[in-house]
């Protein structure tokens, strides 16, 4: 549809998109409207600060010809901006491939990487807030989740865990959070997800560690997987996936310091382990919801 910068996208053609999990939520009194859905099925992500704008703008426009382009297949394809107007929000959008677009009852988790999560030209007091959030997930595991949602396989509904969530969660406690979103408390199908999760974080790790000039703060490996094929006998490449989101603070060029991302890498790492420990678990049996024999 629309690849330039000059397109205005009609307020009756989006609304609310629901399935977001985490980021800037709509709060009118912010002039945020939170993401939103195009009719022709884009995300659009509104541009609420000038530098950050800039800063993801770039990454995007950049990715194509830059040396960690092996990235591509696992972040959301780029449409170019447009402006909308819409409630409070007047200003540009990010046009922005729909990745859980395909997903029939979508579950969805957004997991920020890194133990530092405010970037380089960050202020005093900003560095000063993130190190309040999410304190103890990003000192010992080196991410933390600030969302996600997860339609639960036995009622089919949807539920929400919301930031506060997973402001409250620790090292122990992560596990039963993943366990929620992974379904694992009523049924073991979800274990062909995670070993795909686990192939395709190994993946992005070798494609990040050869890389010295790319630094993702506050960046996102959003899992996804659809609740309606659980315990089918289709692939899970069709329905479960990672992708990377959120370049708000990811630096590219020279202009930043030269070196491996070990803050990234680090709670990559550990991101794995923590999966390939569920695996491991979800192979000898997790205890099922209790059932009383006669
Ligand atoms: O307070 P702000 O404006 O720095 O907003 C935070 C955002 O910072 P940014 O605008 O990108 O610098 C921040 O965005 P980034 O992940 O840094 O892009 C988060 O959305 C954060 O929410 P959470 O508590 O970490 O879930 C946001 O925090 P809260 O709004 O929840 O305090
Ligand atoms: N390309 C995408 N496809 C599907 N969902 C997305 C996409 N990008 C972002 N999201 C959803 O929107 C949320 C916020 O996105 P993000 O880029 O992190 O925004 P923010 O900068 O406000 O934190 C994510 O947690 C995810 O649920």
């Amino acid at each position: 549809m629309m690849a330039s910068t000059n397109n205005v996208i009609l307020a009756e053609d989006i609304r609310p998109f629901t399935s977001q999990v985490a980021g800037h939520a709509c709060q009118t009194d912010k002039h945020s409207p939170g993401m939103l859905k195009h009719k022709d099925g884009f995300v659009l992500k509104p541009l609420l600060k000038q530098t950050q704008a800039k800063t993801e703008l770039e990454f995007y426009k950049g990715l194509a010809s830059s040396p960690h382009v092996d990235l591509t297949p696992f972040i959301a394809q780029f449409h170019g901006t447009a402006k909308i107007n819409i409630g409070s929000y007047s200003g540009e959008v990010i046009i922005l491939e729909d990745v859980t677009g395909k997903l029939e009852k979508p579950c969805i988790m957004d997991i920020k990487i890194g133990r530092q999560t405010w970037d380089p030209f960050a202020s005093a007091s900003k560095i000063e807030a993130e190190e309040k959030k999410y304190t103890e997930c990003k000192r010992e595991l080196g991410f933390c989740i600030p969302g996600f949602q997860v339609y639960d396989s036995e009622s089919c509904k949807v539920v929400k865990y919301d930031k506060s969530y997973g402001k409250s969660l620790n090292k122990s406690t992560v596990l039963e959070a993943f366990s929620i979103f992974l379904n694992l408390h009523n049924q073991k199908h979800a274990a062909k997800a995670i070993e795909l999760y686990i192939s395709k974080l190994e993946e992005i790790s070798n494609i990040i560690s050869k890389q010295k000039q790319l630094h993702l703060y506050s960046s996102s490996i959003l899992l996804s997987y659809d609740c309606e094929k659980l315990g089918t006998n289709v692939e899970a490449c069709e329905w479960a996936n990672v992708h990377l989101i959120d370049f708000a603070h990811t630096f590219t060029g020279k202009s930043h310091k030269e070196g491996v991302d070990e803050n990234y890498l680090h709670g990559l790492r550990n991101l794995m382990h923590l999966l390939s420990q569920l695996s491991a678990k979800n192979k000898k049996g997790i205890p099922q919801v209790k059932t009383t024999l006669p």
